[in-house]
């Protein structure tokens, strides 16, 4: 039995979890690199583009600085991250060109992925490194996020990556065979081969990171990445790495997520699924009205309170009167303009403030409703 959906993608991409990559004692593992890497050469080799989204520098940077386990402070992770990023990508390099296949490293934050232009920047380093036939190996910028700004984890961020690629399928490698009913370890639990709609995995019991202590996520961020990819017209497939070969081919293994929906902006993704709003916004019930059913950008005249410190650009909550969340969005002005402007028409500020203050408070196309 074969899978089209697979068999058949032109774009692919892989995330491989640090707990697939790394020895017992949890320093990076030649010979797991190595024999993953055989498998995904196949990829290029059948002539189709891969993009591999890979964990694993703050492991391989364990042992080089002498840490025993993962550290738990930001400023550790960092230093582990940028000591183990060098050796991971080196591995990789040397592992794929045994197959004549080149490889690119691409570091990305979270601005890379919301901001318009840097997403744009983004899309054109990718399009290019696959153009010109390259392997992009892609890997969170630990070194460089602070916790504001991170993903923390690249499940989520191999689902935007998938999108921002227009990939025709994601393959999420870990250390389990696929989504179980209950975590795996306990009697009776089963695997779920196929998942249509969302309706099937209610009652599925997820718990957080396996057992090597060097994943971040677990099973709850793979879910995520799924409820991303699928939801804008993107397969996805989850194995462990034992079983990457029958997955990338097309063979039936592991949990396929089927798609959902259609592809959106983006950054519009990333709003609905991943960011932590910086702020709130209070509308009034005509400024609800407009923004769910008419999708109208939302005028400073509809909101009737602000909390939170943001400032332009950053994402905040919409909630109506009563406080239920209707919507998230990129805000246009800082936290501490605001209140100046509150149940104000643009006409008015425009011309007691000038031309800047016609502006919306979030523009429609930066707007997502939950
Ligand atoms: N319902 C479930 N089905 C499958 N795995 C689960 C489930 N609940 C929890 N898990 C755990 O999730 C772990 C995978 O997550 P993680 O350790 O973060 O891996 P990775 O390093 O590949 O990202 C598995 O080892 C498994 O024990
Ligand atoms: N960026 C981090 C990995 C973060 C992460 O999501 O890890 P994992 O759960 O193993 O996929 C690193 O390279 O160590």
């Amino acid at each position: 039995m074969s899978r089209p959906a697979v068999s058949g993608a032109r774009r692919v991409v892989v995330k491989v979890g640090s707990s697939s990559l790394t020895t017992a004692s949890g320093g990076l593992d030649p010979a797991r690199v190595r024999d993953l890497v055989d498998h995904l050469a196949g990829v290029r080799a059948r002539g189709a583009e891969l993009v591999l989204v890979s964990s694993g520098a703050i492991a391989a940077g364990l042992a080089p600085l002498a840490f025993r386990r993962r550290p738990r402070d930001l400023a550790r992770q960092q230093a582990a991250a940028s000591v183990g990023q060098g050796i991971l990508v080196h591995r990789y390099t040397e592992e794929f060109a045994r197959h004549g296949q080149v490889t690119g490293q691409v570091l990305l934050t979270v601005d890379d992925v919301t901001r318009r232009n840097h997403y744009r920047n983004a899309q054109r380093t990718f399009d290019k490194l696959l153009e010109l036939g390259a392997v992009p190996i892609v890997n969170e910028n630990d070194t460089v996020a602070t916790s504001e700004i991170r993903f923390g984890d690249n499940d989520r961020l191999a689902a935007l990556v998938a999108h921002l690629v227009h990939a025709d399928l994601l393959v999420l490698l870990s250390d389990v065979d696929g989504l179980y009913d209950a975590p795996p370890g306990r009697p009776g639990s089963t695997l779920l081969a196929d998942v249509h709609s969302w309706d099937d995995v209610t009652g599925v019991e997820v718990r957080g990171a396996g057992s090597a202590g060097v994943g971040t996520g677990g099973m709850e961020t793979k879910l995520d990445a799924a409820r991303i990819a699928t939801g804008a017209g993107i397969p996805v497939v989850l194995t462990d790495t034992a079983h990457a070969g029958e997955a990338l081919t097309g063979a039936v293994t592991g949990t396929l997520f089927h798609a959902t929906g259609r592809r959106r902006p983006t950054r519009l993704l990333w709003l609905a699924h991943a960011t932590e709003p910086r702020g709130r916004l209070v509308l009034d019930a005509g400024a609800v009205r407009a923004v769910t059913e008419r999708r109208a950008s939302l005028l400073p005249a509809g909101v009737t309170d602000v909390g939170g410190s943001f400032v332009a650009g950053d994402p905040v909550e919409l909630v109506g009167p009563e406080g239920r969340p209707i919507a998230r969005g990129l805000v246009n002005y800082d936290a501490v303009e605001l209140p100046g402007l509150l149940g104000r028409s643009t006409h008015d500020l425009a011309r007691e403030l000038g031309a800047a203050y016609e502006r919306e408070v979030v523009h429609r196309d930066d707007l997502v409703v939950l």
